[in-house]
């Protein structure tokens, strides 16, 4: 007998979700036998009641029994109501009655009508991390929009509370020629037996608006704290991945912030379409996307070879699974996704053997949003991103903007914080009344290197006016980095205070600046010695080897979030040899008035004091004593963390374009070889019990054994034991 077509349709459209067909046989048989061969009820909204069906016989009797009735109620609703748009699911008046028992249906599995078997190149990549309580678990969210839906965000009709521990990943694919799904586990002891899928958006609701989920919920975790992570499909032509984070909350009953991560592309990968590019982004306001971008071709068109499903989940699990240790404390959930996404793009490309061509997120205002969607980039409904926000997105790859002879990345393993707002600037500026010149008449004859020497300085049989201006010599090796023994006498005198010559002011600045009555004496300052670099009123070319700082940032550096409480941080992603340049204190210059103001106003996180030479004249006004604030105007440096005693970075002064000794450039260098990855610190020199500090006070967590802060809690520890 031929097989009935109901039947093989049934089982063709369960396979492409990865449903075997003996399985779809027995459930089919008995739903056909409980709804009296009412084959339209079992057809209805892509086999809805077949797929629940189905993952219910995992269910506890109970919970299916319940089910059962539930459906029986809902379908009778369905067939009352045919003709109208229905998207809530229709809950019987009686369900009011129900006690809590008698409402553990958990929905899973749920293609929505018009999709998951459309003949399109949709991917979704979901990944689930769900650790609510069971208990919890044990209600249904809400899933389908009702007619009000359109005055709540896109999110909540998305939402499935998945109700099982764990952490699991699962790909859905609904192109019909390469039918795909599967799931992951990464703990497997954790894993529910049966993953929650995605709701899929329904043609309507694809035209209109984007559609993706999954849900993170977890129980360890206050839920005040959760931010839903969205990743959307857009109704766009080519195809992009999009995560997108905002701090929408569930509203209804049970509606307690879930998390939500996916990553799925639209459809129709154009033919012509030659690269992807991939690109994590947040911002400050709390969004964060990542965007899988294909380019169009340009010049001769060819096929973009997308991986095979298989292909792309054997990766996946090798590069980003596999490799991760799930336990580990540093494990990102947008690590991970980003890890994903670029795994995708590298298949993508490599297959394709395009060259990759890069399409950044431009600034999306709302008068560029037309242009964003003509090239292919979405504009996501509830993800209003301030203008400083598409700032931050944008300088993900290049937090310099560039202004530097490198890009430098900005990346948050841990946590979805962004750096906050700055201006980037290469170079100092002054904010008001620094009385700071940069003139070719400033400098004299005697304090540059004019007449006698030519191209580099370095090789010069006499040392030039340069090198003899601050007594030093060189202090550069031809390779430009600082000698080992002027770098050894900067680190022992940073560090040890026996080799420490100390000025005190009159007055100092310091103290006057805070305006109180009496001023208190001078606390000291180390007198720095400085370097002297050519500059260009000199002989020599810009290659001369004594021109290091100015010539700015050229290692491989990245912003990052400190995995141990300090904010962001900086470190090199190479090795850097000892003695190195790394970058300078960049800032606004300001007087100790100036900054004073500030720090009255705000106990500032960035100021830095020039103060090398303070002390050394009998008075120095209030006006001429600098120093640099790198708050609002600022380079990398800013993001440099302070460690008590062995930092990895000195400051040393240094002059380049005026003979000003209160002004110079404070540039960090090397202490010693620092290994790729390291984090780059400094030894900011604050004393941890001064309450007068215009530095925001801070509990140190530098971690070195020198720490001053713990020494002095072992100090006051001792002090409570003698009393
Ligand atoms: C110049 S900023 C450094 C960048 C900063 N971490 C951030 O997130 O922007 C100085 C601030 O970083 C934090 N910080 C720096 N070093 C620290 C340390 N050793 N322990 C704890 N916090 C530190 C303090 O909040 C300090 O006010």
């Amino acid at each position: 007998m031929a097989p009935n077509p109901k039947i093989k349709k049934a089982c063709a459209a369960m396979k492409l979700l990865g449903i075997q067909e003996a399985k779809v046989k027995l459930v089919l048989k008995n739903l056909l036998e409980a709804y009296d061969n009412k084959w339209d009820f079992i057809e209805a909204e892509d086999y809805k009641v077949l797929i629940d069906a189905i993952f219910e016989e995992e269910d506890p009797p109970q919970a299916t029994e319940t089910k059962k009735k539930q459906e029986k109620k809902e379908i009778k609703r369905v067939a009352t109501t045919r003709g109208k748009k229905i998207t809530q699911p229709l809950v019987n008046d009686e369900e009011d009655e129900m006690d809590e028992d008698e409402i553990p249906l958990k929905r899973r599995l749920r293609p929505k009508r018009g999709r998951g078997c459309d003949n399109n190149t949709s991917l979704s990549i979901c990944s689930a991390i769900s650790q609510k309580s069971n208990k919890d678990a044990s209600k249904i969210l809400p899933e389908e929009e009702d007619e009000d839906d359109d005055e709540l965000p896109p999110l909540k009709r998305y939402i499935r509370r998945s109700g099982e521990r764990g952490m699991s990943m699962t790909v859905y694919n609904s192109n019909a020629s390469s039918s795909f799904s599967s799931r992951m586990s990464m703990e497997p002891e954790e894993v529910p037996s049966i993953l929650p899928l995605p709701a899929v958006p329904t043609q309507d609701e694809k035209d209109s608006e984007d559609g993706a989920l999954i849900i993170l919920n977890d129980e360890d975790e206050p839920n005040t704290d959760h931010k839903p992570l969205i990743l959307d499909t857009g109704n766009c032509s080519a195809p992009m991945l999009e995560m997108e984070k905002s701090n929408t909350h569930v509203e209804e009953r049970d509606r307690e912030t879930e998390e939500i991560l996916c990553i799925s592309t639209t459809k129709d990968v154009p033919p012509s379409a030659t690269a992807a590019s991939v690109e994590l982004a947040s911002s400050t306001s709390g969004e964060a996307k990542i965007c899988l971008t294909f380019a169009p071709a340009t010049g001769e068109t060819t096929n973009l070879c997308l991986p095979s499903m298989d292909a792309f989940r054997r990766a996946m699990e090798e590069k980003c699974l596999k490799s991760y240790k799930i336990v580990h404390p540093e494990f990102s959930v947008l690590g991970f996704m980003k890890d994903l996404c670029s795994c995708y793009v590298d298949m993508v490309n490599n297959s394709t053997n395009q060259s990759l061509e890069t399409e950044t997120v431009s600034k999306v205002g709302d008068e560029s949003a037309a242009a964003c969607i003509s090239m292919g980039l979405v504009v996501v409904p509830e993800c209003e991103i301030s203008s400083d926000g598409w700032r931050a997105i944008n300088n993900v790859k290049d937090i310099t903007v560039a202004e530097e002879n490198v890009e430098i990345p900005w990346v948050n393993e841990i946590n979805d914080e962004t750096p906050s707002h700055f201006r980037y600037m290469p170079q100092n500026f002054v904010f008001r009344d620094a009385p700071v010149k940069f003139s070719l008449s400033s400098f004299s004859d005697e304090q540059s290197c004019s007449s006698s020497c030519i191209e580099d300085c370095l090789t010069s049989a006499m040392p030039c006016n340069c090198a003899i201006a601050v007594d030093n010599g060189f202090a550069y090796t031809a390779d430009g980095v600082i000698k080992e023994d002027f770098l050894e006498a900067r680190i022992s005198e940073a560090r040890d205070q026996r080799k420490q010559v100390v000025m005190f002011c009159k007055e100092c600045p310091l103290e006057r600046a805070k305006k109180t009555e009496i001023l208190e004496p001078c606390k000291g300052h180390l007198k720095r010695k400085a370097i002297k670099e050519c500059w260009i009123k000199c002989g020599c070319t810009k290659r001369c080897g004594n021109r290091v700082v100015q010539r700015g940032i050229h290692n491989k550096l990245q912003v990052f979030f400190t995995p141990n409480g300090k904010g962001w941080g900086l470190r090199t992603l190479e090795k850097l040899p000892k003695g190195a340049f790394i970058c300078e204190y960049i800032g606004e210059i300001l007087t100790m008035s100036e900054l004073y103001q500030r720090s009255f106003e705000d106990k500032l996180s960035f100021p830095v004091i020039l103060d090398a030479h303070w002390g050394s004249e009998e008075w120095l006004e209030n006006d001429k004593a600098l120093c640099l604030d790198g708050t609002c105007y600022g380079n990398i440096a800013r993001f440099l963390n302070h460690r008590c005693l062995d930092a990895n970075l000195i400051e040393i002064p240094v002059y380049v374009e005026t003979p000003y000794q209160h002004y110079y450039h404070l540039a960090f260098f090397a202490t010693r070889d620092i290994e790729a990855m390291e984090e780059l610190t400094w030894d900011y020199g604050i004393d941890f019990d001064d309450d007068d500090s215009l530095m925001k006070p801070f509990e140190c967590l530098c971690g070195s054994r020198f720490c001053r802060t713990m020494k002095r809690s072992k100090k006051n520890k001792q002090i409570m034991n003698r009393a």
